[in-house]
Protein backbone atom coordinates (compact mmCIF):
# COMPACT_ATOMS: atom_id res chain seq x y z
CA UNK A 1 0.00 0.00 0.00
CA UNK A 2 1.89 3.55 -0.96
CA UNK A 3 -0.67 6.27 -0.89
CA UNK A 4 -3.41 4.15 -1.27
CA UNK A 5 -7.45 5.17 -2.05
CA UNK A 6 -8.53 2.73 0.19
CA UNK A 7 -12.26 1.65 -0.46
CA UNK A 8 -14.30 0.44 2.18
CA UNK A 9 -16.19 -2.42 1.56
CA UNK A 10 -19.31 -2.43 3.19
CA UNK A 11 -22.35 -4.61 2.18
CA UNK A 12 -25.04 -5.70 3.28
CA UNK A 13 -25.35 -8.87 1.18
CA UNK A 14 -22.40 -10.93 -0.14
CA UNK A 15 -23.67 -10.74 -3.51
CA UNK A 16 -23.98 -6.93 -3.73
CA UNK A 17 -20.07 -7.06 -2.52
CA UNK A 18 -19.14 -9.53 -5.83
CA UNK A 19 -21.18 -7.86 -8.17
CA UNK A 20 -19.41 -4.40 -6.77
CA UNK A 21 -15.76 -5.95 -7.18
CA UNK A 22 -16.89 -7.81 -10.53
CA UNK A 23 -17.85 -4.24 -11.99
CA UNK A 24 -13.34 -3.57 -11.83
CA UNK A 25 -12.59 -6.05 -13.80
CA UNK A 26 -9.25 -7.84 -12.84
CA UNK A 27 -7.85 -4.60 -11.37
CA UNK A 28 -6.08 -4.90 -8.10
CA UNK A 29 -7.45 -2.43 -5.10
CA UNK A 30 -7.08 -1.26 -2.38
CA UNK A 31 -10.09 -2.61 0.34
CA UNK A 32 -10.94 -2.33 3.67
CA UNK A 33 -12.87 -5.48 5.34
CA UNK A 34 -14.93 -3.16 8.29
CA UNK A 35 -17.18 -5.11 10.68
CA UNK A 36 -20.19 -5.82 8.53
CA UNK A 37 -17.88 -7.94 6.23
CA UNK A 38 -16.11 -9.92 8.61
CA UNK A 39 -18.54 -10.67 10.51
CA UNK A 40 -20.78 -11.33 7.93
CA UNK A 41 -18.25 -13.57 5.64
CA UNK A 42 -15.24 -14.17 7.99
CA UNK A 43 -12.23 -15.36 7.21
CA UNK A 44 -13.04 -17.01 3.64
CA UNK A 45 -13.70 -13.15 2.99
CA UNK A 46 -9.92 -12.20 3.49
CA UNK A 47 -8.74 -14.91 1.91
CA UNK A 48 -10.81 -14.90 -1.33
CA UNK A 49 -9.83 -11.09 -1.65
CA UNK A 50 -6.05 -12.24 -1.10
CA UNK A 51 -6.27 -14.55 -3.63
CA UNK A 52 -7.61 -11.85 -6.10
CA UNK A 53 -4.27 -10.17 -5.65
CA UNK A 54 -6.29 -6.94 -3.28
CA UNK A 55 -4.07 -5.38 -0.58
CA UNK A 56 -6.30 -5.98 2.64
CA UNK A 57 -7.13 -3.23 5.28
CA UNK A 58 -9.02 -5.11 8.33
CA UNK A 59 -10.82 -2.41 10.06
CA UNK A 60 -12.10 -4.07 13.37
CA UNK A 61 -10.99 -1.51 15.76
CA UNK A 62 -9.85 -3.79 18.55
CA UNK A 63 -10.55 -2.16 21.89
CA UNK A 64 -10.24 -4.85 25.20
CA UNK A 65 -8.10 -5.36 28.09
CA UNK A 66 -4.09 -5.82 26.52
CA UNK A 67 -4.03 -9.72 27.19
CA UNK A 68 -6.61 -9.96 24.88
CA UNK A 69 -6.20 -7.68 22.56
CA UNK A 70 -2.60 -8.80 22.26
CA UNK A 71 -3.98 -12.76 21.89
CA UNK A 72 -6.76 -11.36 18.88
CA UNK A 73 -3.93 -9.50 17.18
CA UNK A 74 -1.50 -13.00 17.20
CA UNK A 75 -4.85 -14.61 15.23
CA UNK A 76 -5.42 -11.46 13.22
CA UNK A 77 -1.25 -11.54 11.54
CA UNK A 78 -2.00 -15.19 10.45
CA UNK A 79 -4.50 -13.95 7.63
CA UNK A 80 -1.46 -11.90 6.47
CA UNK A 81 -3.35 -8.81 5.88
CA UNK A 82 -1.68 -5.36 5.04
CA UNK A 83 -3.10 -3.35 7.62
CA UNK A 84 -4.77 -3.37 10.83
CA UNK A 85 -6.26 -1.08 13.83
CA UNK A 86 -7.01 -0.79 17.33
CA UNK A 87 -8.51 2.21 19.04
CA UNK A 88 -5.88 4.50 21.06
CA UNK A 89 -8.36 5.01 24.01
CA UNK A 90 -7.69 1.57 25.00
CA UNK A 91 -4.42 2.99 25.79
CA UNK A 92 -0.67 2.34 25.74
CA UNK A 93 -0.24 -0.78 26.95
CA UNK A 94 -2.93 -2.37 25.16
CA UNK A 95 -1.26 -1.30 21.88
CA UNK A 96 1.78 -2.43 22.71
CA UNK A 97 0.41 -5.55 23.49
CA UNK A 98 -1.16 -5.06 19.91
CA UNK A 99 2.10 -4.55 18.05
CA UNK A 100 3.72 -7.59 19.73
CA UNK A 101 0.73 -9.96 19.47
CA UNK A 102 1.04 -8.91 15.66
CA UNK A 103 4.96 -9.50 15.78
CA UNK A 104 4.45 -12.79 17.44
CA UNK A 105 1.92 -13.64 14.71
CA UNK A 106 3.73 -12.97 11.43
CA UNK A 107 4.90 -16.07 9.86
CA UNK A 108 9.05 -16.16 9.77
CA UNK A 109 10.56 -14.13 6.42
CA UNK A 110 6.96 -12.39 6.25
CA UNK A 111 6.68 -8.51 7.28
CA UNK A 112 4.21 -7.90 9.70
CA UNK A 113 1.10 -5.78 9.08
CA UNK A 114 1.00 -2.34 9.29
CA UNK A 115 -0.60 -1.17 12.36
CA UNK A 116 -2.54 2.03 13.29
CA UNK A 117 -5.12 3.51 16.37
CA UNK A 118 -7.81 5.02 15.50
CA UNK A 119 -7.67 8.46 17.02
CA UNK A 120 -11.33 10.03 17.47
CA UNK A 121 -13.87 8.63 15.07
CA UNK A 122 -14.15 11.20 11.87
CA UNK A 123 -18.45 11.04 13.08
CA UNK A 124 -17.70 12.76 16.01
CA UNK A 125 -17.95 16.51 16.22
CA UNK A 126 -16.17 18.90 18.79
CA UNK A 127 -20.07 20.01 19.70
CA UNK A 128 -19.94 16.02 21.15
CA UNK A 129 -16.79 15.75 22.32
CA UNK A 130 -17.51 17.79 24.79
CA UNK A 131 -21.13 17.24 25.38
CA UNK A 132 -21.18 13.66 25.28
CA UNK A 133 -17.95 12.26 25.94
CA UNK A 134 -17.04 15.00 28.54
CA UNK A 135 -13.13 15.37 26.64
CA UNK A 136 -12.59 18.75 27.98
CA UNK A 137 -9.40 19.54 25.20
CA UNK A 138 -9.89 20.62 21.41
CA UNK A 139 -10.38 18.20 18.52
CA UNK A 140 -7.16 18.97 17.50
CA UNK A 141 -5.69 18.22 21.13
CA UNK A 142 -7.18 14.98 21.79
CA UNK A 143 -6.49 13.54 18.00
CA UNK A 144 -3.11 14.83 18.50
CA UNK A 145 -2.48 13.20 22.30
CA UNK A 146 -3.99 10.08 21.00
CA UNK A 147 -0.80 10.12 18.22
CA UNK A 148 1.21 10.51 20.59
CA UNK A 149 0.40 7.88 22.99
CA UNK A 150 0.15 5.58 19.49
CA UNK A 151 3.79 6.72 18.36
CA UNK A 152 4.90 5.85 22.28
CA UNK A 153 3.12 2.32 21.72
CA UNK A 154 5.36 2.00 19.14
CA UNK A 155 2.77 1.91 16.25
CA UNK A 156 2.58 3.10 12.39
CA UNK A 157 0.25 6.01 12.58
CA UNK A 158 -3.23 6.63 13.02
CA UNK A 159 -6.81 6.86 11.65
CA UNK A 160 -7.68 10.58 12.10
CA UNK A 161 -9.75 13.43 9.92
CA UNK A 162 -7.57 15.23 7.03
CA UNK A 163 -8.25 18.48 8.82
CA UNK A 164 -5.74 17.13 11.69
CA UNK A 165 -2.78 15.46 9.69
CA UNK A 166 -0.66 18.56 9.95
CA UNK A 167 -0.82 18.50 13.98
CA UNK A 168 -0.22 14.62 13.76
CA UNK A 169 2.70 15.18 11.81
CA UNK A 170 4.02 17.98 13.23
CA UNK A 171 4.39 16.03 16.52
CA UNK A 172 4.66 12.01 15.95
CA UNK A 173 7.07 12.97 12.43
CA UNK A 174 6.30 12.93 8.45
CA UNK A 175 6.54 9.28 8.35
CA UNK A 176 3.84 8.37 10.86
CA UNK A 177 0.72 6.90 8.82
CA UNK A 178 -2.18 9.41 8.79
CA UNK A 179 -5.33 7.12 7.17
CA UNK A 180 -7.71 9.49 6.79
CA UNK A 181 -11.59 8.64 6.21
CA UNK A 182 -14.56 10.97 6.39
CA UNK A 183 -13.57 11.57 2.03
CA UNK A 184 -16.65 13.05 -0.10
CA UNK A 185 -16.78 14.96 -3.29
CA UNK A 186 -18.31 18.76 -2.97
CA UNK A 187 -21.74 17.64 -3.92
CA UNK A 188 -22.13 14.13 -1.89
CA UNK A 189 -24.16 13.51 1.06
CA UNK A 190 -21.80 13.56 4.13
CA UNK A 191 -24.43 11.19 5.94
CA UNK A 192 -23.30 10.86 9.94
CA UNK A 193 -19.79 11.89 9.03
CA UNK A 194 -18.66 15.08 10.50
CA UNK A 195 -14.90 15.88 9.89
CA UNK A 196 -15.18 15.98 5.86
CA UNK A 197 -12.95 16.65 3.24
CA UNK A 198 -12.36 15.96 -0.44
CA UNK A 199 -9.52 14.00 -1.80
CA UNK A 200 -7.75 16.73 -2.99
CA UNK A 201 -7.92 18.66 0.31
CA UNK A 202 -6.75 15.51 1.60
CA UNK A 203 -4.23 15.13 -0.03
CA UNK A 204 -2.88 18.90 0.18
CA UNK A 205 -3.25 18.40 3.83
CA UNK A 206 -0.94 15.75 3.68
CA UNK A 207 -3.25 12.36 3.97
CA UNK A 208 -0.89 9.30 3.56
CA UNK A 209 -4.22 7.35 2.64
CA UNK A 210 -7.64 8.04 2.25
CA UNK A 211 -10.70 5.52 2.85
CA UNK A 212 -14.15 6.20 0.89
CA UNK A 213 -16.64 4.05 1.67
CA UNK A 214 -20.29 4.64 0.24
CA UNK A 215 -19.47 7.78 -2.00
CA UNK A 216 -18.21 4.97 -4.34
CA UNK A 217 -19.90 2.04 -3.53
CA UNK A 218 -23.43 3.55 -3.00
CA UNK A 219 -23.16 5.29 -6.21
CA UNK A 220 -25.58 4.19 -9.35
CA UNK A 221 -21.91 4.07 -11.13
CA UNK A 222 -19.51 3.14 -8.55
CA UNK A 223 -16.27 2.36 -10.94
CA UNK A 224 -16.69 6.57 -12.34
CA UNK A 225 -17.25 7.71 -9.06
CA UNK A 226 -13.93 5.23 -8.13
CA UNK A 227 -12.33 7.22 -11.01
CA UNK A 228 -13.48 10.26 -10.04
CA UNK A 229 -12.00 10.29 -6.56
CA UNK A 230 -8.86 8.90 -7.56
CA UNK A 231 -8.38 11.69 -10.04
CA UNK A 232 -8.94 13.66 -7.28
CA UNK A 233 -6.61 12.21 -4.87
CA UNK A 234 -3.81 11.57 -7.36
CA UNK A 235 -3.68 14.66 -9.08
CA UNK A 236 -2.62 17.06 -6.63
CA UNK A 237 0.74 15.40 -5.99
O1 LIG B 1 -12.85 7.42 12.17
C1 LIG B 1 -13.26 6.56 11.36
C2 LIG B 1 -12.80 5.27 11.33
C3 LIG B 1 -13.28 4.39 10.39
N1 LIG B 1 -14.21 4.77 9.50
C4 LIG B 1 -14.68 3.77 8.50
O2 LIG B 1 -14.42 4.27 7.18
C5 LIG B 1 -15.52 4.00 6.34
C6 LIG B 1 -16.06 5.30 5.82
O3 LIG B 1 -17.23 5.08 5.10
P1 LIG B 1 -18.02 6.23 4.32
O4 LIG B 1 -19.16 5.48 3.72
O5 LIG B 1 -17.07 6.80 3.29
O6 LIG B 1 -18.45 7.26 5.30
C7 LIG B 1 -16.52 3.16 7.13
O7 LIG B 1 -16.28 1.81 6.85
C8 LIG B 1 -16.17 3.45 8.58
O8 LIG B 1 -16.38 2.34 9.41
C9 LIG B 1 -14.69 6.06 9.53
O9 LIG B 1 -15.56 6.44 8.73
N2 LIG B 1 -14.19 6.93 10.45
Amino acid sequence: MQHPLIIALDFDHRQKRLNFLEGFGEETLDLKVGMEGFYREGIPLIEELKQQGHRIFLDLKLHDIPNTVGRAMRALAELEIDLVNVHAAGGKKMMAAARDGLEAGTRAGKSRPRLIGVTQLTSTSEQMLTDELLIRDSMQETVTHYAKLTADAGLDGVVCSALEVDTVHQACGKDFLTVTPGIRLATDDIGDQHRVVTPGQAKSYGSWGIVVGRSITQASDPQAAYQRMKQEWEGQS
